[in-house]
């Protein structure tokens, strides 16, 4: 077996529900594919950066599929030489195969044992996920200063006020990690939303089990495979190129990121559970205080205070499930940075 021409992402979206493990050796290292949808690259050279970086969670966002696909290709055909450990994760083949964002089950609502509550492929596959991330950790967690990574990459419904934002998952102290900040600016993205609670995330399952610096990455709007502009990704691409070819950083001012923290989930209730914005609205749009945001028969929503603004507003979704978040700007300076 092998990868027919380096594209890792026509391997997996042609054997969508399993393939049996083998490796293989490109130009700075071996890898090895463990499953459908999961390839690990181990350098020739040991290396304290072990990086997790998935695509696809929501089978529809093709654009970070596209992004790491070409990465992986550079790597697998000796344009870029791996100086570290890289886990590449296509997270929904059968839903990427389909243009959907999943097919039974969010698959991003199911991970730190979410999937227990359910059946069906996503149910299986966050837990197949789950496993892949502790073995590939698990290898270097021997390793004096190990330094676990997860960036999970996505696109979003909506346009936005802020193209590229990042998710950063609830951190139970509220110590945020600077080094971590000054990549992801130079990376190009523009804002960071400080999650207020737990949740089934993906990248809050790396961060909560495993202690990674991890982050759900929103690349911009979603478009169809073929469809997308990668130069939009150029910032991000030149980073990740450094870090694999270095296992460096890049750095760029935190000056320039917009931080925002949760204040509240809004969750569907109720069948008759509505927003009151229009399809148009952009993600970051600040409201005045007192607009009734969102209403079903059981609740109401109001603004608290002028300027805070709504995020993945949306409610095609089942009851129970996150219909949007509410966030407020926070100034740089009132952050606790290590
Ligand atoms: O555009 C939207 O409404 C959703 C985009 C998306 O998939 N976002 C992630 C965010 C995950 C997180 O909060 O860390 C999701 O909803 O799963
Ligand atoms: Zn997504």
């Amino acid at each position: 077996m092998s990868i027919l021409n380096n594209d890792f992402l026509a391997f997996t979206l042609e054997n969508q529900d399993a393939v049996a493990p083998f490796q293989f050796t490109f130009p700075s290292g071996a890898g090895f594919v463990e499953d459908t949808g999961i390839l690990r690259l181990e350098p020739k050279q040991r290396s304290r950066i072990s990086l997790v970086l998935s695509v696809g969670v929501h089978g529809n966002e093709t654009g970070p599929i596209e992004l790491v696909n070409n990465l992986v290709a550079a790597v697998l055909d000796g344009r870029i030489s791996l100086k570290i450990r890289l886990l590449v994760l296509i997270g929904n083949p059968v839903a990427a195969n389909l243009a959907k964002r999943f097919c039974d089950v969010n698959l991003n609502r199911l991970f730190n044992g979410g999937w227990k509550n359910y059946e069906g492929f996503e149910a299986r596959r966050a837990q197949r996920l789950e496993q892949a991330i502790s073995d590939f950790y698990a290898i270097s967690d021997n390793e004096v200063e190990c330094v676990k990574l997860h960036y999970d990459l996505h696109t979003a419904i909506r346009g936005s006020m802020h193209e590229k934002f990042v998710v950063y998952p609830y951190v139970k102290n509220a110590v945020y990690n600077k080094e971590q900040l000054a990549f992801l600016s130079a990376s190009g993205i523009n804002a960071v939303l400080l999650s207020h609670q737990p949740t089934t995330t993906f990248s809050y399952y790396s961060y909560v089990e495993h202690g990674a610096h991890a982050f759900t990455v929103e690349l911009g709007k979603v478009y169809p495979f073929g469809e997308n502009d990668l130069s939009r990704f150029a910032d991000l691409d030149a980073s990740l190129i450094l870090l694999l070819e270095k296992g460096d950083f890049a750095e760029s001012s935190l000056a320039d990121l917009q931080v925002f923290r949760v204040l509240d989930s809004l969750v569907k209730d109720d069948d008759s559970y509505e927003l009151s914005i229009d399809n148009e609205v952009k993600n970051f749009t600040q409201f005045e205080e007192g607009h009734r945001m969102a209403h079903s028969k059981k609740s109401a929503y109001y603004i608290k205070q002028t300027g805070d603004a709504i995020v993945f507003p949306n409610t095609n979704l089942p009851i129970g499930q996150r219909a949007g978040l509410m966030v407020r700007p926070v100034a740089l300076d009132d952050l606790q940075l290590n």
